[in-house]
């Protein structure tokens, strides 16, 4: 039904020369026919990626673009861009940018229309911070942050989204949400994606992210509404990633 998607992001890490060399160490290692493995990497290194993994099973992914197609925007790179070059996947809406780069509800969903108007599977994501967890604030955060990011989206393009939940405290932290809270609140998200389009509820696939690794990658993805893992420090060595996707 949902094929699991473990996907790494890479963040801001990775010359072309180390992306290159893990691409060989992992090509032909990903084993698992069950699950998509996909790379979300810096834009300098996506043409190579790409190049490097024709023919193997590995989708590669950028990790933010604009939503207008070409313009007066200095450093930015247009969905047309990174269309040339195949990219199956794009990542918006991480907190990352929406912290630091001042990503708002709105151009995320801006971003998530335009991706599936050029043929870009967008990974959407939501997540709460910790002041926010602890007032129980959870749902709510994430489905306004859902509803808003798939405003307009026709029925024919949500299956192409792929939604990632983040819990912002368990990024980067060694602090996973349990895996049957993460459950819980993706359940959750799945009844929110239902109120949108109630028939296409149980095929829209939701990642969970947030210190994710080989040691608890099989609990998580052992769970009922958990379709894949987005994962950050831990895609970056060869080793591991090949420990996740082959989990
Ligand atoms: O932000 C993340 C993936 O997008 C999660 O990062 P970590 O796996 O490093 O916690």
């Amino acid at each position: 039904m949902r094929k699991p998607i473990i996907a790494g992001n890479w963040k801001m890490h990775k010359t072309i020369k180390e992306a290159l060399e893990f691409v060989n160490e992992v090509k032909g290692n990903v084993n698992n026919t069950d699950v998509e493995a996909v790379i979300c990497a810096p834009f300098t290194l996506l043409k190579d990626l790409k190049e490097a993994t024709k023919g193997t099973n590995i989708k590669i992914g950028a990790q933010n673009m604009h939503f207008e197609e070409k313009g007066a925007f200095t450093g930015e790179v247009s969905p047309l861009m990174l269309k040339e070059i195949e990219m199956d996947y794009v990542i918006l809406g991480h907190s990352e940018r929406r912290q630091y780069f001042a990503e708002t509800n709105e151009t995320v969903n801006k971003k998530v229309l335009k991706a599936l108007e050029v043929g870009i599977n967008p990974i959407v994501c939501c997540g709460e911070t910790l002041e926010q967890r602890e007032s129980g604030k959870t749902k709510e955060i994430c489905k306004l942050q859902i509803e808003k990011a798939l405003e307009n989206v026709s029925k024919e393009d949500l299956h192409k989204v792929v939604i990632a939940y983040e819990p912002i405290w368990a990024i980067g932290t060694g602090k996973t949400a349990t895996a049957e809270d993460a459950n819980d609140v993706i359940s959750y998200i799945r009844e929110v994606v239902a109120g949108l389009y109630q028939e296409l509820a149980n095929e829209v696939r939701i990642q969970y992210g947030g210190s994710v690794k080989p040691s608890n990658v099989a609990e998580i993805m052992g769970q009922s509404d958990i379709d894949g893992a987005l994962v950050g420090g831990a895609s970056l060595a060869s080793d591991d990633y090949l420990k996740l996707v082959n989990f």
